[in-house]
């Protein structure tokens, strides 16, 4: 147990999607799991575990920003021995080539947030992908032939801006795909503990053109997501 997680040791599999939405955590269990049980209610931010295709596998909503993944992220490697972390996010697309519902695989993830700066100094650390995921994720994309991209995101603490657009044209310029609030701190703590981790985001809106996802597409894109985060944690 810990402040935030009321599981108890062997509670999780050693493979955890990580949702920000509590929501999406119930649903990712309802719908893909075998068998599965509630582990975590603390704040309501769920935790469940079950099979998929006979394997054990758990899903964590993370909320929403680095400081609240940080926690259940920390906690799932230190206390609970994970292994394999996947997080299934959605994002924001930063150039007119990521289209709404299209799939983008995080090679790497920048950050305005401070919460690496004081570990780190004097250098700046270059959180990433595990390859090993990254690599089968991508032949699994391949596979299926969907829209998706490789490439960098940015985990950004803000999500309302005055001009979204402006504020990221220089990392846009640079390659980042697209925006969320999360993979940084997953890809700088699974590092810390010697874990795999990748996020797949599904584009649910382009901060260029405007273009949003509709909610009668929100579900399926999501399917696309899970099914490819449990074949790839699971390989
Ligand atoms: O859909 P999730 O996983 O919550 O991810 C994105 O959505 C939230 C913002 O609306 C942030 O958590 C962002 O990273
Ligand atoms: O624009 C977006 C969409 C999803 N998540 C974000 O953080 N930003």
């Amino acid at each position: 147990m810990t402040p935030h997680n009321e599981a108890e040791k062997g509670d999780y599999a050693e493979i955890v999607l990580l949702p920000g939405d509590p929501l999406r955590a119930q649903w990712i269990a309802e719908n893909f799991f075998e068998s599965p049980r509630q582990v975590n209610g603390v704040r309501n931010c769920l935790g469940f575990t079950g099979k998929w295709q006979g394997i054990p596998v758990s899903v964590q909503a993370t909320g929403m920003g680095q400081p609240s993944t940080a926690i259940y992220v920390h906690e799932l490697l230190n206390v609970y021995e994970a292994k394999t972390l996947i997080r299934v996010g959605t994002c924001g697309g930063l150039t007119t080539k990521v289209k709404v519902r299209d799939v983008v695989l995080g090679s790497a993830a920048s950050t305005d947030s401070a919460i690496n700066t004081p570990v780190f100094a004097p250098y700046t650390f270059a959180p990433a992908a595990d390859f090993e995921l990254l690599k089968a994720a991508d032949d699994y994309a391949i596979a299926q032939m969907l829209e998706y991209h490789v490439g960098g995101l940015v985990s950004s603490d803000t999500f309302y801006l005055e001009d979204p657009a402006k504020s990221y044209a220089t990392l846009a310029k640079h390659g980042v795909l697209a925006v969320e609030m999360e993979a940084s701190t997953l890809y700088t703590l699974a590092a810390r503990f010697g874990a795999r981790a990748l996020a797949i985001c599904t584009v649910s809106d382009c901060l260029v053109t405007g273009e949003e996802i509709g909610s009668e597409d929100r579900q399926s894109s999501l399917d696309t997501m899970v099914e490819m985060a449990l074949t790839v944690a699971t390989q």
